[in-house]
């Protein structure tokens, strides 16, 4: 396999809805979930997507694995690598997106990287140096209040310089609507100046697809699914290859079995999602005080669930309006209780697999890592599109073949989502 293009997430659900993109642009691309072991068997890809789950730890070990992640990647050909972040930076002063952008730099032996969070399906838009969420400030919107790591300050050259060891440049959108050679020169002025990264502006698709081809010229590069959109489609030209979305899953055993949705994130949209689906569907909201105090709140969950399984889908949610996230906070820690929730639900997961579960829907990043760990999934073929930036799953490897999933970010997806991909999982191939 030669790879066109390596990319490494800093969390699963970013993996998989990178993988989307590329496999929209016509990239068959698989995601793994870690750097793969020798023993699985992967198809013929252009593009592989290797998860961590390196967003919320400590920053030397998400540059360990992220190395790790390149020198697989770059082993299997890739020329680029793009580092794939959070359409909202998400990160704190103390990492983890400057160290590891750092470290990938020094080992691909300097240049410059070019850093664009753009996701505009999603509203995430970059003007002057500073990112919006459908149009309002980063800092005003409902990032501020991201359990693990609220954003403050919506100047990602601010944001970057003070995770970075080299000085961040910024390319405005002056140049970059003056197109790939324009962007590549600014690129090179600021590498002479001593920046080690520079973030990019860019509001609209065609913005991306000057960066991409620009950044391509680098051996790294930074950003969400908008940059990952503007280096696929170029290299999609550049190869020769046909410009249609591809999809890889297959034929599944699954279509009849049991469907169910576990949801941990707290963002606005989650919370509109589940009062959505719980008109639709029985939904149990956990009792987090009872779940952090031991594990009988997880086996009533569980009770409950196994009981109504075979009815239909059913939801678990651990989700709560940001008040009631920052009072469990106080009362428990706030990294104590985030880890301690994931795992409750990851607990879940694994006795509803026991259970018959087919299809499964998990919502939030920190939490789908954790129930993705659980099962020990090691690698996912890419299917259609549910909303921008979550795509149908397979599972692939020996634990759990076959299972249908969608992972969806916190923030992703219209207020029927839950429902829209229950229907999309159960028959990928049934237009929407
Ligand atoms: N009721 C709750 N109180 C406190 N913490 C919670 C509660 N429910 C979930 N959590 C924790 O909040 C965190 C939510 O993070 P997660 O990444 O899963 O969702 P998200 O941040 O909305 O999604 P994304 O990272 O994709 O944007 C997890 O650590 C989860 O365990
Ligand atoms: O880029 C995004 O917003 C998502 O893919 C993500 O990484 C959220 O966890």
């Amino acid at each position: 396999m030669t790879l066109l293009l390596g990319c490494i997430a800093d969390d699963y659900t970013g993996a998989s809805d990178l993988a989307s993109m590329l496999s929209r642009c016509g990239l068959r691309t698989v995601q793994t979930i870690g750097v793969p072991p020798s023993s699985l068997e992967l198809p013929e890809v252009d593009a592989v997507v290797v998860a961590l789950k390196s967003r919320s730890i400590e920053a030397h070990r998400a540059v360990e694995l992220s190395l790790e992640a390149e020198s697989w990647l770059r082993g299997r050909g890739a020329g680029h690598v793009l580092f794939k972040i959070c359409s909202t930076f998400d990160s704190t002063d103390a990492g983890n997106i400057g160290p590891v952008l750092d470290a990938l730099r020094a080992r691909a032996g300097g240049g410059i990287v070019a850093v664009n969070p753009a996701f505009i399906e999603t509203g995430r838009t970059v003007y002057q140096g500073h990112l919006f969420v459908n149009g309002v400030p980063l800092h005003e919107s409902p990032l501020k209040d991201h359990p693990l790591n609220p954003m403050h300050d919506s100047n990602l050259v601010r944001v970057l310089a003070r995770q970075s060891a080299s000085p961040v440049g910024l390319v405005p959108l002056a140049v970059i609507e003056q197109g790939p050679d324009a962007i590549r020169a600014a690129l090179q002025a600021l590498a002479s100046d001593g920046n080690g990264s520079a973030i990019l502006d860019s509001v609209a698709p065609r913005h991306l697809l000057a960066i991409g081809e620009a950044a391509l010229s680098e051996p790294v590069s930074t950003g969400a699914s908008g940059i990952g959109y503007g280096l696929a489609r170029a290299l999609v030209a550049r190869e020769g290859l046909p410009a249609h979305a591809v999809s890889a899953v297959g034929s599944t055993d699954h279509r009849d079995a049991h469907a169910a949705i576990l949801a941990g994130s707290c963002s606005a949209a989650t919370l509109r999602q589940i009062e959505v689906a719980e008109r639709r569907m029985p939904c149990l909201k956990l009792d987090i005080d009872a779940l952090l105090d031991g594990p009988a709140e997880a086996q009533r969950a569980l009770d409950w669930a196994t009981q109504r399984l075979a009815k239909g889908p059913i939801l678990i949610a651990s989700s709560t309006p940001p008040e009631a996230v920052r009072a469990t906070q106080a009362r428990h820690g706030g990294p104590a209780a985030g880890h301690a929730v994931e795992q409750a639900l990851a607990g879940l997961a694994e006795g509803l697999l026991a259970a018959g579960l087919g299809q499964l829907i998990v919502a939030g990043g920190e939490t789908s890592g954790a129930v993705v760990d659980r099962l020990g999934l090691q690698a996912f073929l890419i299917g259609p599109e549910i909303a921008p930036g979550v795509p149908v799953l397979q599972a692939v490897g020996a634990r759990s073949s076959g299972l249908m999933l969608a992972l969806k970010s916190g923030n992703f997806g219209g207020d029927d989502f839950f429902l829209e991909a229950l229907a999309k999982l159960r028959d990928p191939d049934a237009s929407s």
